[in-house]
């Protein structure tokens, strides 16, 4: 899929900015501070209806603006094309497509974007929640019943906490309708979780043997966040009273994490700092074949200050094999990329919040 025209208003230093865009490799180029990232964050709102910065949630919105707004035309590869906006007026988003009022996540179903950027190597080195984020983007896409189970998940999660926090402790009874609900969508997205990871494996072997093979074979753990051999329900009535200590739920699809092991380096505190950015980006693009795989299109690939992110060999096999693939690729750079100068690629200049098309 690709995206054709992009219009942004309202964020961060962006006012008012309208580009086309070719298929293939995009460059943002232009000084720090300039609103290069901030064009990437605009497309992968479109397909996360959030920003890929952490706690950038308030900042988004343009100071002294009342509203943000995204609007974009994206083809797809079988030649249908949608138009996408979302907007946020106050605290409240609203999605539209092709003119009509949709749900945040019809939008998200629509548009597949994944970002490699400063802030990526957190998937490896951060905490579970990143992690959790990752996979269930991935799951979202490719398995149709997760978006309920999850929904239904959190909202018995919501209020079960509720009353692990009231000021009484309330009776058994009010606890006993939601923890049989959290055990059965637990159990869902514990095994739409389980699949898209056993599908995903081989994406992550291929892209980790690429980028680090130094560091040999990969394996990837999983961990559903409760007990192998007892059932949620169980756990959550017998860990109750822990549970009401502690004011919130301890256990449950929420706790699940994932990591990955490599043959050569069996700790994560044995990776660098670069090993686990190359890391975080296998998955990244990992996560885009397997989506490939499924939905018979690549995702779009952002891939933000790409050169002070990987060294030079490590851009050019990536931009190579995005461009081998048809992906289309959006980078940012104070300069365009040594790796990008051979090969076809479009340049914006960014200033000040104005994008101006070099080439
Ligand atoms: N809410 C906001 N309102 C107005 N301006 C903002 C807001 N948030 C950030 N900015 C400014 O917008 C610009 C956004 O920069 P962005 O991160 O997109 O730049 P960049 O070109 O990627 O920079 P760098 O090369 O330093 O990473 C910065 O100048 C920043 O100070």
């Amino acid at each position: 899929m690709r995206l054709e025209t992009l219009r942004i208003r309202g964020l961060r230093c962006l006012a008012d900015a309208s580009i086309s865009l070719e298929p293939g490799v995009t460059v943002f180029s232009g000084a720090n501070g300039a609103g290069k990232t901030s064009v990437l964050e605009a497309a992968f709102l479109l397909s996360h209806a959030r920003s890929f910065r952490a706690g950038a949630k308030d900042a988004l919105l343009q100071r002294g603006a009342d509203a943000l707004s995204v609007f974009a035309e994206l083809r797809h590869e079988d030649g249908r094309v949608r138009r996408l906006g979302l907007g946020r007026q106050g605290a409240r988003w609203e999605a539209k497509m092709d003119g009509e009022t949709a749900s945040l996540s019809e939008l998200v179903g629509e548009c597949a974007v994944v970002c490699f950027e400063p802030g990526s190597h957190a998937l490896i080195a951060g905490g579970a929640e990143e992690r959790r984020r990752y996979l269930d983007w991935g799951v979202f896409h490719v398995e149709h019943e997760f978006i309920s189970a999850w929904r239904r998940y959190q909202r018995a999660l919501k209020q079960r906490n509720t009353l692990l926090r009231a000021a009484t402790p309330p009776p058994e009874a009010l606890f006993l309708p939601w923890e049989a609900e959290l055990d059965a969508t637990a159990s869902t997205i514990d095994r739409l979780r389980e699949l898209y990871l056993a599908a995903l494996r081989p994406h992550i072997g291929r892209a980790l043997a690429g980028l680090l093979p130094e560091l040999g074979p990969v394996e990837m753990r999983y961990r559903r966040g409760w007990a192998d051999d007892v059932s949620l329900g169980e756990l959550l009535a017998s860990q109750r009273g822990r549970d009401l200590a502690r004011g919130h739920t301890t256990i449950g699809s929420h706790r699940a994490d994932w990591s990955i092991v490599f043959e050569h380096a069996p700790l994560r505190e044995h990776l660098s700092r670069g090993q686990e950015k190359l890391t975080a980006l296998g998955c990244t693009l990992a996560q885009a074949s397997l989506y490939a795989e499924r939905r018979g299109e690549w995702p779009i690939v952002c891939l933000d200050d790409l050169a002070s992110e990987l060294d030079k060999s490590h851009q050019a096999a990536v931009v190579d094999q995005l461009r081998s693939v048809g992906a289309q690729v959006l980078v940012t750079g104070t300069e365009v990329p040594e790796a990008l100068q051979v090969g076809p690629a479009r340049v914006f200049h960014v200033e000040q919040g104005l994008l101006n098309p070099l080439l």
